[in-house]
């Protein structure tokens, strides 16, 4: 999920409001006094120079501001760990230290990942309260076991637990997300083949060209053509939703952030009334469709639907949190990072090359047909292609992720509060210069090799020669772009399928020629790509500039 925000442009339109805001800005000081005094927390606290204020706007409107005073205080406290305000009543933990993120990640009963997934549900997905009470009701947990005290809920009644049922069976399920990556793999290349005449050069951005092809392939391979036939414009109201998304997290209400609501309300209606009619068509959700069928697409989507319909969830929720959240969770985290990806490997000459040569081993060409496509397999265990994706998932989600604890949460010296929120950052740990630096290559810096270790191997006539292996060794708990413990993203696997997939596809079959940087605009740009400050902390971040290249299709 990713946008910018729209908070201090909405505050310069509305000057009442703003009074309100600096009024309340006067008193809260009086309320901090008053509420600190008895506070015994020995945790270091993010300074605010107007309490209650200061961190909440800066975490609202420029996440980017948030995380260098996060880590300026960090380093100052060498703690691992901070305490603020989100409002009064609501203090948030930003923990660091891999020890505190893995302690967050492993199963305890005192802490909860519902409460993002509640904010999430209602805000973000639009859900209805009858949609929303089946979870809201539901603290039995995730696993197959229902949590200490909740042992006599109804097995139909345990809604977190059937739905990471589905989401790990159709989507994590390693037979599944292949079968999803093979699909996945066939739709992109009828893109390319559609848009790209053989041996002919046709320039475009590659963001652009990401966004609408790898979006309709990952679209079609989830939910099927039938949407995409239905709303042609659908692609183009994802990004648009991209774009506001983030405002939408907080839940504003309506009155001050209508135009972001209602780009949401119509790609939700539009799913809605995509499921309405098939439904009414006469769909067999119970019926044996096969891994994939045009109409619902994938296993996931329909299984996904076929339990919401069996839970009595409406027909609205099918379509706004099963479709919408798939849909938008899937392009617009993978799209933005393969992305980043190609724009790595385009402009580094012999990076190209190297990848090329590493991704031609793993080519096949089917004998009846000819037809050439990659070994899923193979290409996963290419060492430089796997450094690349990390490198470019590290440096390019900007992620909080988020926990409640339901009890006090003891954290190394630490106890932290019943009811506060606990946050690990990924922009802060992915970029820790102790963890990832190299003395020629800072932790900020694309390193393609930075996950590369060299070794001996013997070749069959006994010559000892070095070969590059991928390793994250030691590092592992401090690289966690898709969160962890048991509401762990269960789309990793095939993201990381789709990244490596479509980086690979593009430079076997194309010629690549760098034509130039270019702003939003289209003018030219005087640099290069950096990431879009106004996606910080919202999961994928795109590049603040397009790279125009010169494609040409080999085969
Ligand atoms: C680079 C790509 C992606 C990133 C960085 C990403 C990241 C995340 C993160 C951080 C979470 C929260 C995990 C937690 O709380 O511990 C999450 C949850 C989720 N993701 Fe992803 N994701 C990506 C791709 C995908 C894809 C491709 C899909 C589906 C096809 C997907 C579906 C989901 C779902 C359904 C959840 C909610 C799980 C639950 O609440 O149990 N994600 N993702």
């Amino acid at each position: 999920m990713a946008s910018p925000s729209p908070v201090s442009e909405w505050l310069t339109e509305r000057p009442y409001t703003a009074t309100f805001i600096a009024i309340a800005m006067l008193l809260l000081p009086t309320i901090s006094l008053l509420r600190s005094s008895g506070d015994k927390t020995a945790v270091p606290k993010l300074p605010s120079t107007i309490p209650y204020v200061t961190n909440t706007y800066h975490y609202m409107t420029n996440m980017k501001t948030f995380y260098e005073r996060s880590k300026a205080q960090l380093r100052k406290t060498s703690k691992n760990i901070l305490a603020w305000n989100l409002t009064p009543w609501m203090k948030v933990y930003l923990v660091t230290s891999p020890g505190h993120i893995q302690a967050l990640f492993r199963p305890n009963p005192a802490i909860s990942s519902d409460k993002f997934f509640h904010l999430i549900y209602e805000n973000l997905w639009g859900a209805s309260l009858a949609d929303r009470e089946k979870f809201l009701n539901d603290n039995s947990g995730r696993g197959k076991v229902p949590l200490p005290g909740y042992e006599n809920v109804l097995p139909e009644q345990r809604y977190f637990a059937g739905m990471h049922a589905v989401f790990h069976d159709h989507l994590a399920a390693t037979a599944k997300s292949n079968m999803l990556a093979a699909i996945y793999q066939r739709f992109f290349a009828e893109e390319l083949e559609g848009k790209f005449p053989l041996g002919e050069g046709v320039v475009e951005g590659v963001q652009q060209l990401l966004n609408v092809h790898m979006a309709t392939a990952a679209t079609a391979t989830l939910a099927g053509k039938g949407i995409l036939a239905r709303w042609p414009k659908l692609i183009d109201w994802l990004w648009d939703f991209d774009k506001v998304a983030a405002s939408l997290v907080w839940g504003l209400p309506r009155w001050m952030n209508r135009s972001a609501l209602e780009t949401r309300d119509s790609l939700r209606h539009a799913c809605k009334q995509y499921i309405e009619e098939e439904l009414a068509k006469g769909f067999d959700l119970e019926a044996d469709h096969g891994n994939w069928e045009p109409i619902m697409g994938s296993t996931f989507q329909r299984e996904t639907i076929r339990w919401m319909k069996q839970g009595g969830f409406s027909t609205e929720a099918m379509g706004a949190s099963t479709m919408v959240a798939m849909l938008f969770g899937t392009n617009a985290n993978s799209i933005p990072v393969t992305v980043w990806c190609l724009m790595e490997v385009i402009e580094d000459k012999s990076l190209l090359e190297a990848v090329r040569e590493e991704v031609n081993t793993v080519l096949e060409t089917d004998p009846d047909t000819g037809a050439r496509t990659i070994n899923m397999q193979k290409l996963l265990a290419l060492p430089l292609l796997q450094s690349i994706y990390v490198e470019c998932i590290r440096l390019h989600v900007s992620m909080n992720v988020t926990r409640e604890a339901i009890a006090p949460v003891k954290l190394g010296d630490f106890t932290l509060d019943k009811g506060s929120l606990i946050q690990a950052c990924t922009e802060i740990s992915h970029l820790d210069e102790e963890v990832w630096g190299d003395e020629n290559h800072p932790a900020t810096e694309f390193w393609a090799a930075r996950h590369l270790k060299y070794v001996d191997e013997t070749d069959e006539n006994g010559n000892v020669k070095k070969v590059p292996q991928f390793s994250m060794a030691g590092r592992q708990n401090d690289w966690f772009p898709y969160g962890g413990g048991i509401s762990i993203c269960p789309g990793r696997h095939f993201a990381k399928q789709e990244i490596m997939l479509t980086t690979a596809i593009i430079v076997a079959r194309f010629d690549l020629e760098l034509v130039g940087w270019v702003n939003k605009d289209g003018t030219p740009s005087d640099r290069p790509a950096q990431n879009d400050v106004k996606y910080a902390g919202a999961a994928s971040v795109p590049p603040d500039r397009e790279m125009r290249v010169r494609f040409t299709r080999r085969w």
